[in-house]
């Protein structure tokens, strides 16, 4: 099986899903990546090095400054815990990426463990997107590493190998085909990369509208949706998978500000569904979910709230706080204090 390269302009006028070929213009990018292997998500390896490459201070409240500074880090001697790096799904080390003369991320290192539900916030501009796309294998940074399972990522995700996790980017703007039904738009990974019998494809698709709360929607374009519909059909689309393989890599979703642009109600919809496909959730069919992991880049305070259970915090290309979701109002930070009340007093400069 093929890897589907993504991006977010093609639309496959010709496409019919009775007619499979191949086609990587997916607008969609779920990176379903070949599962050679019958590992589980939990290899075992142990990172020497630690999750950032930063000098860390504990609040009292456990949430962490990350004073970004390797040396002073190694000078000040500070002692790592012994962390079991065996759940880790995706680590990134020390990462950076320039857009022409932009230095845009400038050494960003965490961690996305099995079961979590991280966010990613900060300042507009700030690099939230970029890391997803680095996450995801869109873009390649310019220096420091992505780890998929404990494997160096080499390259973009269409070069590589790694097997066992799939990584599914959800796009702001949902990124459906226009002129593929809801149907088609859901099923579309289906039809290109399984060998799933068409009816069993349709029932598939049936099935994981019905888990988003979508039912009777299958025929209709996306132009006949709502904005909450859209960001509904897409997510569906991102959480189908091949029921008929022996093994079911695990998943990590990346969504970029899934609730922008929807009215407090379907923003409540949204952030329950997401967290509804979480394997500790059951979805709106009662049944567990399959994500493994999720992280959201959201600027709203209700998806803060609602759908993730920890925060990065991202200030001009560094991760400068990290800490449970309950922490971040109590933060004694003045970037997490500024940007928390809105205030223009403070070290964020607009
Ligand atoms: N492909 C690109 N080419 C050139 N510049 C880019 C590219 N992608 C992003 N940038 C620039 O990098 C910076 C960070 O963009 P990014 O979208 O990651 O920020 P963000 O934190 O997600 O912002 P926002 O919260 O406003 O969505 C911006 O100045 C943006 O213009």
């Amino acid at each position: 099986m093929g890897t589907t390269i993504p991006n977010a302009i093609g639309c496959p006028s010709s496409f019919h899903p009775s007619r499979r070929r191949s086609f990587s213009g997916s607008p969609l990018f779920t990176s379903a990546l070949p599962s050679s292997s019958s590992r589980t998500p939990a290899r075992r390896c142990w990172m020497a090095c630690g999750s950032t490459s930063a000098a860390e201070s504990r609040n009292l409240d456990g949430a962490k400054n990350v004073n970004e500074h390797p040396c002073l880090a190694d000078n000040l001697g500070v002692v790592r815990d012994s962390i079991d790096d065996a759940d880790v799904l995706i680590e990134c080390r020390d990462v950076h990426k320039s857009f022409g003369d932009k230095h845009i991320l400038r050494g960003v290192s965490f961690k996305i463990r099995h079961g979590e539900a991280v966010g990613i916030i900060g300042p507009s501009g700030t690099g939230k997107s970029t890391i997803l796309k680095v996450m995801a294998g869109l873009l390649a940074p310019d220096k420091g590493d992505v780890f998929i399972c404990g494997r160096k990522r080499h390259g973009l995700i269409s070069d590589e190998e790694i097997p066992g996790l799939r990584i599914g980017l959800v796009f702001q703007s949902a990124a459906l085909f226009d002129s593929l039904t809801v149907r088609e738009n859901v099923g579309f990974l289906l039809y290109e990369n399984s060998k799933m019998p068409e009816n069993r494809i349709l029932e598939r698709v049936t099935e994981t509208l019905a888990a988003v709360g979508l039912k009777g929607v299958e025929d209709r374009f996306p132009s006949e949706l709502s904005g909450g519909m859209k960001k509904r059909v897409a997510l569906a689309r991102s959480i189908i998978f091949d029921d008929t393989k022996e093994m079911i890599e695990p998943e990590v979703l990346l969504y970029d500000e899934p609730t922008a642009g929807l009215d407090p109600i379907a923003s409540t919809v949204v952030e329950d569904l997401i967290r509804s496909v979480h394997v500790r959730r059951n979805d709106a069919l009662g049944i567990p979910g399959k994500i493994a992991s999720y992280v959201v880049v959201t600027h709203q305070h209700s998806t803060i709230r609602r759908a993730v259970d920890r925060l990065l915090f991202l200030y001009e290309g560094r991760i400068v706080w990290e800490g449970m979701t309950q922490e971040f109002t109590r933060s004694t930070n003045p970037i997490v204090r500024q940007f928390a009340s809105g205030s223009l007093d403070g070290p964020i400069r607009y």
